[in-house]
């Protein structure tokens, strides 16, 4: 039998590492001294030292290039959320979470670390504080949520101390900083489009906002303390700002902070709630002939007016994670980075 080299405990890779997220780690990993592979199904940007390669995960032979003699890997790939399209979901974060980890055994690599998400446990209802012991949600919001909680599943089911292959997921909320195409990019385009008047119920639901930075810190401390005798094998770790904010008032801070006025009038919950589930109905049956993909979805509705904030004491006991970048310092360096989102740019 062929003897395998035991890959360098610095060797990775990052798969969607040209993602938001992905490029985020990619780079402090680099900063670190890690030797990086970067995978995706598109390439983003180039860094030097880093190899690219550009493939679906759910082909195996292409992620096997990229996990040649690398002894852990970082997976961070993942349709969008806002995408609607439930056999692409299921394809990638299911079926490809699969064959990462079929790769992973073949390639010998001894740790996984996923990007999960703390909205495995979010049901549309109130979570106040929540812990990683909380149930997945029974009835997902959305397909995305769905597909993330068989991916988690999945990745922490295949821990295994005695085939030196461990694993662990990281359950991060709200994430934002410089670069994130998704939170910041549609608050503006909303504000531009004159829907950003209205705040969803009352205002005081609190919710967690997590600056890019501290979930990388989070993933990189989880892969340096990942070991066979550690409490973090085949675990889930919330990993937030650790200091939950009203939902409004977060976004009235990056409005207010690009120029655009905070929203002021209050709107039911139950009323909008219901009609974005009407249109979502709607959009449902239409479907076969036209695609739309309305604003205000039942999902993001209740992002926005319930309270949803996760307690990451289990990361702070298990891995000594503590936020670096607190809210305040983070939603200024994000408002910086986002010149061209100014109004009248
Ligand atoms: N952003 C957030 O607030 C949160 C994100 N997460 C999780 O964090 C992770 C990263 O999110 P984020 O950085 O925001 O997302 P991004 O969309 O920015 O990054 C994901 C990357 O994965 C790529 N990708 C998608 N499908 C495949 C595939 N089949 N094979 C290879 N690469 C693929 C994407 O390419 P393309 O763009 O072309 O699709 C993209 O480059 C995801 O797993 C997400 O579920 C969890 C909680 C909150
Ligand atoms: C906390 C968390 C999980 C945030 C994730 C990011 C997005 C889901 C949000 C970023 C911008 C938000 C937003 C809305 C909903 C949630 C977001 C998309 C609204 C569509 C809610 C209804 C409105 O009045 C407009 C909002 C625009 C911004």
């Amino acid at each position: 039998m062929a003897t395998r080299t035991r890959p360098s405990s610095k060797r990775c890779a990052v798969l969607g590492g040209s993602g938001f997220l992905g490029r985020h780690l990619v780079e402090r990993l680099v900063d670190r001294g890690y030797t990086v592979n970067v995978f995706d199904i598109r390439q983003a940007y180039e860094l030097p030292g880093v190899p690219f390669h550009q493939g679906d995960l759910c082909d195996r032979q292409a992620l096997l290039v990229a996990l040649k003699e690398v002894s852990i890997v970082f997976h961070c790939a993942s349709p969008a959320p806002a995408n609607d399209d439930r056999a692409l979901f299921q394809r990638v974060n299911i079926d490809g979470t699969r064959t990462v980890i079929q790769a992973c055994h073949e390639a010998g690599v001894q740790k996984l670390i996923l990007t999960s998400s703390a909205s495995v446990v979010f049901e549309g209802t109130d979570i106040k504080n929540g812990r990683e012991d909380l149930p997945y949600a029974k009835k997902p919001i959305d397909y995305y949520t769905e597909t993330k909680i068989q991916q988690e599943k999945l990745v922490l089911e295949a821990c295994s101390k005695e085939k030196g292959f461990l694993t662990v997921a990281i359950r991060p909320h709200g994430i934002f900083g410089p670069r994130d195409p998704q939170l910041v990019p549609i608050l503006i385009d909303t504000a531009r489009r004159g829907k950003m008047k209205f705040i969803i119920g009352d205002g005081s639901n609190l919710v967690d906002f997590t600056y890019v930075e501290n979930v990388v810190h989070g993933h990189i401390l989880a892969a340096e303390q990942l070991k066979a005798d550690s409490p973090l094998c085949g675990q889930a770790y919330h990993i937030t700002n650790d200091e939950p904010v009203r939902f409004w008032d977060f976004m009235s801070q990056i409005l207010e902070g690009l120029g655009y006025s905070a929203p002021r009038y209050h709107l039911p919950y139950t009323l909008v709630y219901g009609i974005a589930l009407l249109l979502w109905l709607i959009a449902l049956v239409l479907r076969p002939l036209i695609r739309i993909n309305p604003t205000f979805s039942p999902m993001r509705v209740a992002l926005a007016g319930t309270h949803h904030y996760y307690s990451c004491a289990r990361a702070k006991k298990d891995m000594g994670y503590q936020p670096l970048v607190p809210l305040r310092e983070a939603i200024v360096r994000t408002v910086e980075s986002y010149p061209h989102l100014r109004k009248g740019a």
